[in-house]
């Protein structure tokens, strides 16, 4: 079979090459890959529910609770209504749209003193009805406090009636779980069911709510649904007057679930909200609102794409943080509050491939300027003009701290207003927290939100969440309640991909097998599995580099040879590293081999799949791998995962998220399992130690220097004899270096240059 046409991304076949059959199967194969470019349904969920309100034709109320109320906005599930109002008309071009915008904005002013915008909401069992069939559930996490307990309270009460209700007889009740003793309370909040809301219910900036439009983005997925009004409007969506101060909020939704834009347009807004509060005064104040911080490069600054598509026309600034950047900020007056506690904060920051890529960050930056130089650029810098930063934790903190000490920064952010943790679970972890932490106590301002995004969350996340949360309330005399949305089940899973885990018994049996991926055994019309796009992760970037050199002739010339495969891992610069992104992206590159650098939160649309080349290191690590693909509800993404015997001790988790992940998606019982019972029941299960370490350091067998650590078709006796003839030219070279260097200084200092690259986890 033609090479061009496997690993070709278009999606027409060739009719000369192709029987009609085989052709028509070949076009629905590929019309349903990611790369297809189908624009996708992105919700996740929408399971029937039961309820006494369901069949019920749904009335708004308006905020004083009159049902009746005059409707002049969108019916939001409606389409005949959303075309009423336009919003998802084809965009105008951008100056008439600003134009219009202005022009309505000025109109809104003058509109906004005389009248109070009426918000319509859903009463109690139609908010129900929707959050439970998209799986979208809310719980009071923080403690009572204030406004908080009220809000308890309600909470309480309502499962207390219930209950009685149940114990009354009442059919539909009845099925409700009881609370239980010690449960948490349930929140059942204003979801938000069209985008078309936010304008006319939660009165979004017009331009703002026109640049989402732009995106072609017709329903809100289910995070967006649960946490855009709560965010925006905090005491509409739990109709309490006395929340409109804000909420501290954890989300946890699946990969690809369009968390990003669900935390960019409450920051955009904000920014929006307080320049109109101080226009009113007279006084345009351009100060730094809101930090969201990610944990790697890549991540970061696809942040910064999507906020600047968001804010085009607002003159809202989302900036990446750079070294030499200067933010207004305040030298730290008295110590933070939180500084005696940092027995969470022990632990030395681990080695890990995310924090390689800031380490390496600040050497190419220190190579870029001399020391005293730096100093004076730094002081001579005007202020940056930045309405949201994003950045990684540790460039922040080395602007904060000037020497980029972890534990106490000598500078504060006293703007910020919002701090935004994408990827929370890892930047608490271990691996991130004293940066995090350190730049969280920077945000002086009683007011900051904190609001934490991530697939997965561990409980230990939350709990240290929580503790520091209720410890700032104290501090500051706050109350303000922390609320945590889950969607999906509770078990973490990847429902929209299929999962294939496969045995070999060696590692030069993964590598055939990943090499039976990428070729087809026959020339079937179905294609090979897997088809480009797709990423491979390893455990450590010398195995991506060696993986890399071992397949980086498989692709032939007439298909692009070499440049169709890349590898992207933490030691390459800046530069490269977004050069390969970008080709990747343009669908330059079919391939891309890296670590785990790249496992989260980086979107590229049309990924057809993942290839687990080495097992990843925790349930978590497979979560957001695998999130890779099946972007926005995509479906045909596929994720392989392979192991040897060396990963027998540790494959259970995955296993486990794999089974979880075709229950949700309606395979259990199927037969169509990749994950079957006996193999679960079988698999042994880790010790908590173990997983630990494993976390951390990865197969210990894979670690540079360990049996299996090399990736090579090459036969044991070859390898030998090359190392042999590469030790013998390295050890004459040395010889001939040692005698120059004896005849020129008559033995000065020996030069270390054994020096070897410190590759990924611990190479
Ligand atoms: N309502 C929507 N409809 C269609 N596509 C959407 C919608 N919202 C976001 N998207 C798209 O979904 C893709 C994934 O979004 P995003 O990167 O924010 O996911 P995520 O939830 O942050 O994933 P991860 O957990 O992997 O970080 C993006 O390409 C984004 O443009």
């Amino acid at each position: 079979m033609d090479i061009l046409k496997i690993l070709s991304r278009g999606t027409k076949p060739n009719p000369k090459n192709q029987t009609a059959k085989g052709s028509a199967a070949a076009v629905a194969a590929t019309a349903k890959l990611p790369s297809a470019g189908a624009v996708p349904h992105p919700q996740l969920f929408n399971d029937p529910v039961s309820s006494s309100s369901r069949g019920k034709k749904r009335k708004r109320k308006n905020k004083s609770g009159d049902k009746d109320a005059e409707d002049d906005g969108p019916e939001n599930d409606d389409e005949d209504d959303l075309s009423d109002v336009n919003f998802f008309a084809p965009p105008k071009p951008r100056t008439e749209a600003v134009q219009q915008h202005n022009e309505e904005d000025g109109e809104d002013q003058k509109k906004k003193k005389n009248k109070k915008r009426k918000v319509k909401t859903l009463d109690e069992d139609e908010c129900k009805q929707i959050l439970r069939s998209h799986r979208l559930k809310f719980t009071l996490l923080s403690e009572s406090v204030g406004g908080v307990a009220e809000l308890e309270a309600r909470a309480v009460g309502e499962k207390k009636e219930k209950k009685k209700k149940s114990k009354e007889g009442g059919e539909e009740e009845g099925k409700e779980k009881g609370p239980k003793k010690g449960k948490l309370a349930q929140l059942w909040p204003q979801p938000l069911t069209a985008f078309g809301q936010l304008k006319y219910d939660y009165g979004i900036n017009q331009t703002l709510a026109d640049n989402i439009t732009r995106q072609g983005f017709k329903v809100p997925t289910e995070v967006q649904m649960g946490a855009l009004p709560l965010l925006l409007q905090p005491g509409t969506a739990l109709g309490d007057k006395e929340m409109e101060k804000g909420v501290d909020f954890l989300a946890v939704a699946p990969t690809g679930s369009g968390k990003t834009i669900t935390f960019l347009i409450p920051a955009i807004e904000g920014v929006l909200k307080a320049r109109g509060e101080v226009n009113e005064g007279g006084e345009v104040k351009n100060e730094l609102r809101a930090i969201v911080v990610a944990p790697t490069r890549e991540l970061a600054s696809q942040i910064v794409n999507e906020g600047r598509k968001l804010a085009i026309g607002t003159g809202v600034r989302v900036v990446l943080m750079k070294r030499g950047l200067r933010l207004q900020a305040e030298g730290r007056a008295e110590k933070a509050e939180e500084d005696s506690d940092s027995e969470n904060e022990e632990e030395k920051p681990e080695e890990a491939e995310h924090v390689q890529g800031e380490d390496e960050e600040d050497k190419e930056d220190s190579d870029e300027e001399d020391g005293d130089d730096k100093k004076k650029d730094q002081k001579e810098k005007p202020l940056a003009r930045v309405d949201i930063l994003v950045t990684t934790p540790k460039i922040l903190l080395n602007f904060l701290s000037d020497d980029g000490k972890l534990t106490n920064s000598k500078r504060t952010l006293p703007t910020v207003r919002s701090l935004i943790l994408d990827e929370a679970d890892v930047l608490l972890d271990p691996i991130f927290r004293k940066q995090t932490m350190a730049i969280w106590k920077s945000c002086v301002h009683p007011d900051v939100a904190l609001t934490c995004w991530s697939a997965t969350m561990a409980s230990n996340i939350e709990a240290l969440v929580t503790k520091h949360l209720s410890k700032r309330a104290k501090h500051f005399n706050i109350s303000r309640p922390l609320i945590r949305l889950v969607v999906g089940l509770k078990d973490t899973a990847v429902p929209n991909v299929t999962h294939k885990l496969i045995y070999t018994a060696t590692e030069q049996g993964k590598l055939l097998a990943l090499r039976q991926l990428l070729h087809p055994a026959s020339s079937s019309d179905s294609g090979p599995p897997l088809r480009p796009p797709f990423i491979v992760f390893t455990q450590t970037i010398d195995r991506a580099k060696a993986l890399h050199k071992e397949l980086q002739f498989d692709i032939p010339l007439e298909a692009g040879g070499q440049a169709r495969i890349a590898v992207l891992h933490s030691s390459l610069s800046d530069q490269i590293r977004s050069k390969i992104m970008t080709k990747f992206r343009t669908g330059e590159v079919w391939v891309l081999i890296t670590t785990d650098v790249l496992a989260r939160g980086v979107d590229f649309a049309g990924v057809n799949g993942v290839v687990n080349y080495d097992v990843p290191t925790s349930a978590a690590g497979y979560v957001h791998r695998a999130g890779r693909t099946g972007r926005a509800g995509r479906e045909g993404g596929v994720a392989v995962t392979f192991y040897t015997k060396e990963d027998i001790p540790f494959v259970k988790s995955v296993a486990n998220v794999i089974a979880a992940s075709e229950k949700q998606a309606g395979k259990a019982g199927s037969g169509e399992e990749s994950v079957k019972k006996w193999l679960l029941d079988a698999l042994p299960k880790v010790a908590k130690e173990d997983k630990r370490k494993l976390k951390v350091r990865g197969v210990e067998a894979r670690r540079a220097g360990g049996k299996e650590a090399s990736i090579t078709t090459q036969s044991s006796w070859e390898r030998r004899k090359e190392n042999n003839k590469r030790q013998a030219i390295e050890a004459s070279k040395k010889r001939k270096r040692m005698a120059l260097q004896a005849e020129k200084q008559g033995g000065g200092k020996k030069k270390d240059d054994d020096g070897e690259e410190w590759g990924g986890l611990d190479d």
